[in-house]
């Protein structure tokens, strides 16, 4: 107990596991700083702290007090408990905004004493309110700022060579061949779409463009990145492809092979940016840039808020950045929606006239006339490709009907696809579900049980060294990419329809069926699926990454996990992986930047704010063959359809500013 009660009320809510113990901790820490400080504010500091650890970059003053518990997923008597305390202790909007105006603990921006920050109506943590400053300072400078004058006539060449005109198509404007030039002339842009629209057949293309363009392209510094160890190898791996084959049409005019010989392997954003062990600051900053002159990262939607500042003010001033992401998809677990807020103008273009004249003079296109509105900034640089060419069937069509928000179309495509491609498990129960994850179902099959075969079929050790040893790494690149085939995506973490509760059966499962074999229930077993919860770069693993526990060469040696680095596998040892969990069921937010052949999305029978439009439309994308929907209770599909993820930021109004 103190001797104020709001703290007490704060402490007994983290009690109750409605709020995190640091959000109450806060709140006490900023009472400490200023005794006097009223219960109004400390109440509103603990609640921002609490939002921001659910993506919001900051508090809501006036839809706060409207709807205290409109930004959290509370149950219905935890919010009532809030709402008791918002009334009691400022009922009007503008006593909030009063109260929190006077106390020390709060200041404009202007100097860097306060631990929160009043912009308008939003509250902030300072840390959060200085990365959407910068972020949004760094993009407006780079976008208008940073211009390149373009040598037009010879831009046009090179992209009539790179995108030609295809025959039974010229009618068509080619958003690629667009976005290639936007990014031509300015050191940012960003290149959405959804998956299979062509983003990283484009960032080829601009690669070859920039060479091409450039008066030394042998010294042209390019860096490629992402925010997991596996959407980074991914890339490197797509815009290779992408690339070399553009030889031919190329010519002896560049050689595209040697150049891209330069191209460093791509990296985590961390790894690029220097990660720390134990502090939040990179090596890389403003003082210490990055030694690139241009930057494509892709899945940038994954980008949160801090990751967005910190790599914008490592960025020498005139290094070319390229996001690369759907703006569509679920947001960083971390606080902001950078890539979506970025986006905003994105599906309706609004080109002005100075692009729609670059358009022209360096395409040869002009932009269709429903995407010309004259936005600011921002949207000039920005280009949203709009056809998919790998996504058309049943399941890029339920794809689009959810992120468009159609449940009529989604749900008869559901219904009616009970082909390979579209299933809907009926009824869903939690060993249904761990039945699809054993052996798939009748046109999907697969499940678990392949890369558990596949483990089986461990070649056998004939004591030569270097042949024994291709062969395993052979064995062990077949059995991951097995387990990269299939898998459990869930909404939620808790009980039986979460990750923890599908993790614990899944397992059981396959214990009793002879596929896995786990002495006395050991926490490390040989083909346990793993995933780093935690970036740890002295071990050299990530946050996101996937390995597969197995015995090593000499199978009597300590058990290693094993990941994939592109198409090399790699492992370490269990005893120094601190922070894993098992990776049968994942959650959506996890999923993404990877696909599987087959995904099975878990909705929990329970309403939750955590069902959203972003949620199924992530999941259903992460499918590549087939796609099963296992819904716990009838309406959650729909349900989520129509809840859209809003995150509480700044930056839009910054960016329009
Ligand atoms: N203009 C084009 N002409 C021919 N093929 C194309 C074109 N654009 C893209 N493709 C092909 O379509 C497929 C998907 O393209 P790509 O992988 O670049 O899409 P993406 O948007 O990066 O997908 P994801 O979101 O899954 O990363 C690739 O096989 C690519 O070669």
């Amino acid at each position: 107990m103190t001797t104020t009660p709001m703290l007490d009320t704060l402490a007994d809510w983290a009690h109750r596991g409605w709020l995190r113990r640091l959000d109450a901790a806060f709140a006490a820490f900023l009472h400490d700083l200023d005794p006097e400080a009223r219960p109004a504010v400390l109440l509103a500091a603990a609640m921002l702290a609490h939002v921001e650890s659910q993506g919001h970059a900051c508090l809501l003053v006036d839809e706060f007090v409207a709807d205290p518990a409109g930004a959290t997923s509370w149950a219905p008597d935890a919010a009532e408990a809030l709402r008791g305390q918002v009334l009691s202790v400022a009922a009007e909007v503008d006593e909030l905004l009063a109260a929190l105006r006077v106390s020390p603990l709060v200041g404009d921006g202007s100097d860097d004493s306060s631990p929160l920050v009043l912009s308008g109506t939003r509250l902030y943590l300072r840390r959060y309110w200085r990365f959407e400053q910068q972020v949004a300072a760094q993009v407006l400078a780079r976008v208008e700022g940073g211009a390149t004058a373009v040598d037009v006539p010879r831009a046009r060449q090179w992209l009539d060579l790179l995108f030609p005109p295809q025959p039974d198509r010229e009618d068509d404007f080619d958003w690629q061949k667009f976005a290639c030039a936007v990014a031509l002339r300015a050191s940012f842009s960003i290149i959405t779409g959804g998956p299979g629209t062509g983003k990283t057949y484009t960032a080829a293309r601009l690669l070859a463009l920039l060479f091409a363009m450039d008066r030394r392209p042998d010294k042209l510094r390019v860096a490629l990145a992402a925010p997991t160890g596996k959407a980074a190898a991914r890339l490197k791996q797509s815009i290779e492809s992408a690339l070399l084959p553009l030889q031919a049409s190329i010519g002896d005019r560049l050689d595209l092979a040697e150049l891209v010989s330069h191209i460093h392997g791509a990296k985590t954003l961390h790894s690029l940016l220097g990660a720390r062990p134990d502090t939040r600051t990179f090596r890389a900053d403003a003082a210490n840039p990055l030694e690139v002159d241009v930057l494509i990262v892709d899945e940038a939607s994954m980008v949160h808020l801090e990751m967005m500042a910190a790599l914008l003010q490592a960025l020498p001033r005139h290094a070319r950045l390229i996001l690369l992401g759907d703006k569509d998809q679920l947001a960083s677990v971390e606080a902001g929606a950078v890539l979506g807020d970025l986006c905003r103008d994105a599906e309706a273009g609004r080109y002005d006239d100075r692009t729609a004249d670059y358009a022209l003079a360096a395409t040869g296109q002009a932009i269709p006339a429903d995407f010309i509105g004259g936005a600011p900034g921002l949207a000039q640089q920005t280009v949203m490709l709009r056809e998919s060419r790998r996504f058309k069937g049943p399941i890029g069509q339920l794809a689009l009907a959810v992120n468009a928000g159609r449940l009529q179309p989604a749900a008869a495509l559901l219904r009616s696809g009970d082909g390979p491609e579209l299933h809907v498990a009926q009824p869903a129960t939690p060993a249904r579900v761990v039945r699809l994850a054993l052996e798939g179902r009748e046109g999907a099959p697969g499940g678990y049980a392949t890369y558990l075969r596949e483990i089986a079929a461990r070649p056998a050790f004939h004591g030569d060294e270097t042949a024994d040893r291709e062969a395993f790494d052979a064995w062990v690149v077949r059995v991951l990419l097995a387990f990269e085939r299939f898998r459990l995506l869930c909404a939620v973490r808790e009980g039986e329809w979460g990750t923890e509760g599908l993790n614990t059966a899944v397992e059981r499962a396959l214990t009793a069926a002879g596929l896995l074999e786990r002495p006395g229930h050991a926490a490390w077993y040989e083909g346990r699926p793993v995933m780093v919860t935690r970036n740890d770069a002295g071990v050299g693993v990530f946050n996101g990454d996937i390995g597969i526990v197995l015995r090593p060469l000499r199978a009597d040696g300590p058990l290693r996990a094993y990941f994939l680095d592109g198409a090399v596998p790699r492992s370490v040892s269990v005893s120094r992986l601190a922070q894993v969990e098992t990776a049968f069921a994942m959650t959506v937010h996890k999923s993404q930047g990877s696909e599987f052949e087959h995904t099975v999305l878990v909705l929990p029978p329970e309403g939750s704010r955590v069902l959203s439009r972003e949620l199924v439309y992530t999941g259903i994308t992460r499918a590549r063959l087939a796609f099963t929907l296992a819904s716990g209770a009838p309406g959650r599909f729909a349900q989520a359809l129509s809840q859209r993820t809003r995150r509480a930021s700044g930056l839009l109004d910054l960016l329009s500013e």
